[in-house]
């Protein structure tokens, strides 16, 4: 018969020795056993050493993070890298490996979004799509609707709307090349606003995009790391509004009422266009009149309120950064062009432009928008996801509550997964046997486990629509300037052989488009 470890402590035994060589033979079996060691013992991971109050506010940088990121990842010589904004904890991932085994591998705890006073509780955003908790059963019924409205077989509901949109595009392109900044906005707008509300934006001037606009620009000011002391002093925020130097209470109220435009204002127009009859279907009225004719209750309006606001503050500025980073690379890589070019005129021909029956059928126009996709991902250093547990991962410590920043910008530029990384060259995506491509970039730049992008394959197609025909369409080139010289701009030429149109002037491209960031100088030129 064994002996147990309590049967060692039984009183039965008088031989004292025996006694205490038990005992301590019984407490080796049972930390063996029972103890593991905490994981408090093990370190943070590594990163530049913080200030006592502020952290590392003092050495973050005032634009592209991300680069900075990648810079402590290779001093530190870690994927991993632990900063602190006052008290608010930051683990970066700077390393594809290290984004899949957390993000997607062990979503269940790291879908959560970070807290913010501000933002979420004074200025009332903490409902929003892109704000709400994980835990919060809102989480589950909003990620289901906006599945059910934008996986690939639902959108097929909206293709026609998206190519009528193209050919508006294409139409102010040739009509007033100048401003084709303006027609990007204006295209990604009328998109996602057609297919939120079934409002036809008709202008550069549109009412719901200008207000919508104004209140996504403030709220960039409300998510500014470290810019409100309520966000670090918590209690702050019982301060009563009419107390002196309570000013960021003041301003949330106003802020609350500005954010109301992106989602209750165009909201109530289209429920009452529904109501009158007299609308175009979109996802609001397909969830206010769904099929089953059930009549959606207070709450349920107030989901499909907020999912409809998810789609404008989601699908404009990632869409329209898309196409101004394609902009800059066709006019970097006219070989580029041509190839693109070449394929669509042996698979469409000249005589239609491509619609989005045309999507799988053109595999150099889609390494294209792969490329540009890692050459310059729309959303750099994703949206920040929360850690809702304690956890480790390569011998560090990953506190419960940490901010979690995946660095998409140093995955896509990552020499391991993309060799010479800094150039522009769709045909890492082109052998013919598909395991020797490199990496599809749609695996990391639309975000990561139970926060991926729903709008991946509405963006998808809609980038399609626009890269196809505008290369059907027109040649974009360098302009040249009043002495013949060429200039860094871009401008759109007519290729005679399609689509004839004018001469159109220079528009200032590359200024513009360096903000999104890709490699900067270091682009050579085919
Ligand atoms: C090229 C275009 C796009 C890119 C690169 C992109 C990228 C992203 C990324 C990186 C996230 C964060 C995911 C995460 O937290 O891990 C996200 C979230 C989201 N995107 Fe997109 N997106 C694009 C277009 C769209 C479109 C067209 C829509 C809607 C029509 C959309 C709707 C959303 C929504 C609602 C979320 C929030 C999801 C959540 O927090 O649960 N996106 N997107």
């Amino acid at each position: 018969m064994s002996i147990l470890p309590w049967d060692l402590l039984s009183p039965t035994m008088v031989n004292e020795n025996v006694t205490i060589s038990a005992l301590i033979l019984s407490l080796i079996l049972f930390v063996s056993l029972v103890y593991k060691p905490s994981s408090k013992k093990l370190p943070l991971p590594p990163g530049p050493a913080p200030k006592f109050i502020t952290g590392n506010v003092h050495q973050l940088p005032k634009s592209e993070p991300w680069k900075t990121y990648e810079q402590w990842s290779e001093v530190f010589k870690s994927p991993l890298i632990y900063i602190r904004i006052f008290q608010r904890h930051i683990l970066i991932l700077n390393s594809y490996k290290s984004v899949t085994d957390l993000l997607e591998t062990r979503s269940a705890i790291y879908s959560d979004r970070p807290t913010s006073w501000m933002h979420k509780e004074l200025v009332g955003r903490k409902f929003a799509v892109f704000n709400v908790s994980s835990s919060h059963p809102r989480f589950r019924v909003y990620r289901k609707l906006l599945h059910s409205g934008l996986n690939a077989r639902a959108i097929e509901v909206y293709n026609a709307l998206m190519e009528e949109e193209t050919g508006v595009l294409l139409e102010n392109l040739g009509r007033e090349p100048a401003r084709f900044l303006a027609h990007l906005r204006q295209n990604a707008g009328a998109v996602t606003l057609k297919l939120a509300y079934g409002w036809s934006v008709t202008g550069t001037n549109d009412p719901f995009v200008t207000s919508i606009e104004e209140a996504l620009e403030v709220q960039t000011q409300v998510i500014r790391p470290g810019r409100w002391l309520v966000d670090v002093f918590p209690l702050l925020r019982f301060v009563p509004a009419w107390f002196p130097g309570a000013d960021f209470k003041r301003k949330a109220a106003a802020y609350k009422e500005q954010m109301k435009t992106v989602d209750e204002v165009p909201y109530k127009w289209a429920k009452k266009q529904i109501q009158s009859g007299e609308y175009i279907p979109s996802f609001t009225s397909h969830h206010l009149l769904p099929e089953e004719g059930t009549i959606p209750d207070e709450e349920q309006e107030d989901i499909i309120k907020w999912c409809g606001g998810a789609l404008y503050a989601g699908g404009a500025d990632t869409t329209v950064s898309f196409m101004t980073s394609f902009f800059a690379a066709i006019t970097l890589h006219p070989k580029v062009q041509k190839r693109a070019q070449g394929e669509i005129d042996m698979i469409i021909g000249r005589d239609r432009v491509p619609k989005s029956k045309d999507q799988h059928s053109l595999p150099y126009v889609s390494a294209l928008i792969k490329e540009i996709l890692r050459w310059a991902p729309p959303v750099p250093q994703g949206l920040p996801h929360c850690v809702t547990q304690d956890d480790e991962y390569l011998g560090y410590r990953i506190p419960k509550g940490s901010t979690v920043v995946a660095n998409i910008w140093k995955i896509a530029h990552d020499p391991d997964l993309y060799p010479d990384p800094f150039s522009f060259s769709p045909e890492r995506f082109l052998n013919s046997d598909s395991a020797q491509n490199q990496l599809d970039p749609k695996k990391f730049v639309f975000g990561f486990g139970r926060r991926t992008c729903p709008g991946a394959q509405f963006a998808e197609l809609s980038i399609f629509l626009n890269v196809a025909s505008i290369l059907s369409a027109f040649t974009i080139s360098k302009s040249v300037d009043d002495y013949g010289k060429k200039s860094a701009r871009s401008s759109i030429l007519p290729l005679l052989s399609r689509v004839i149109l004018s001469h159109f002037p220079a528009v200032s491209l590359l200024e513009s488009w360096k903000c999104y960031d890709c490699s900067g100088d270091k682009l050579v030129p085919d």
